[in-house]
């Protein structure tokens, strides 16, 4: 009979592989969106891809501001001083991420100064706005900023999957959070994340666990606001 794992069973495996277990329909409901799979089997509706590029952009602007308060307590928590390459190297790339945005808005033909954040896009950058505060464990942030980037990354990889219909003027895109090197740097993320999550005292773990469930869901409502389910 499997009967419920002991903490020392759980850190062996790394508790995110645990979580993304125990939560699998809502993973699955983040990164097999209606949206994604649209992409994927070519039959995406290009107004919604191009209401995804404005609000993303909109987005990036609010996690480039998270990522550094997540910087912050590396610095001042971690217990291993490569944490912080790694989250400088996420920064590098939200850099690199906002200056693709603003150019790949120019080819769709997306004013990003006149995009209006929706609803769903509002209640997520809020969400993360709270997770900015100092009080905010160095852990939950580090699990929370992983399981952002993990979301896009296990999306797009999707739609890059062999027999994937994506067209061929959104396989950048796709290319930009699926590609190797990003699952690389995904993969950093849970390591740093799993480490932390192994030492931390229980009511901590409770608190990723609840953030990494309310990352889920706004990453859902966000897909539904380009794919016209708002
Ligand atoms: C909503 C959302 N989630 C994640 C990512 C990946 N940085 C993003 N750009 N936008």
């Amino acid at each position: 009979m499997e009967g419920k794992k002991t903490r020392e069973e759980v850190e062996k495996s790394g508790m995110i592989d645990t979580w993304m277990k125990k939560h699998r329909l809502i993973y699955t409901g983040a990164t097999k969106h209606p949206f994604i799979l649209s992409i994927r089997d070519g039959t995406v509706d290009l107004e919604a891809f191009k209401t995804w590029l404005g609000q993303d952009y909109i987005f990036v602007r609010a996690f480039a501001p998270f990522v550094a308060t997540v910087l912050i307590k590396a610095w001042k928590e971690s217990d291993d001083c490569s944490d912080m390459e790694v989250i400088l190297s996420g920064m590098a790339s939200l850099n690199d991420e906002i200056a693709w945005f603003k150019s790949e808005s120019t080819m769709w033909g997306v004013q990003l100064s006149e995009v209006v954040p929706q609803k769903a896009n509002q209640d997520y950058c809020r969400f993360l706005e709270s997770l900015m505060s100092p009080d905010v464990e160095y852990t939950v942030a580090i699990t929370t900023f992983w399981a952002i980037e993990a979301v896009y990354q296990a999306s797009f990889a999707l739609c890059l999957e062999d027999g994937s219909k994506t067209p061929a003027e959104l396989r950048e895109t796709c290319r930009r959070w699926g590609n190797d090197g990003f699952g690389q740097y995904c993969n950093s993320l849970q390591k740093i994340a799993n480490r932390r999550l192994g030492k931390t005292p229980d009511d901590v773990l409770t608190k990723a666990e609840v953030t990494l469930l309310r990352v889920l869901e706004h990453e859902v409502e966000f897909w539904n606001m380009s794919h016209g389910a708002a």
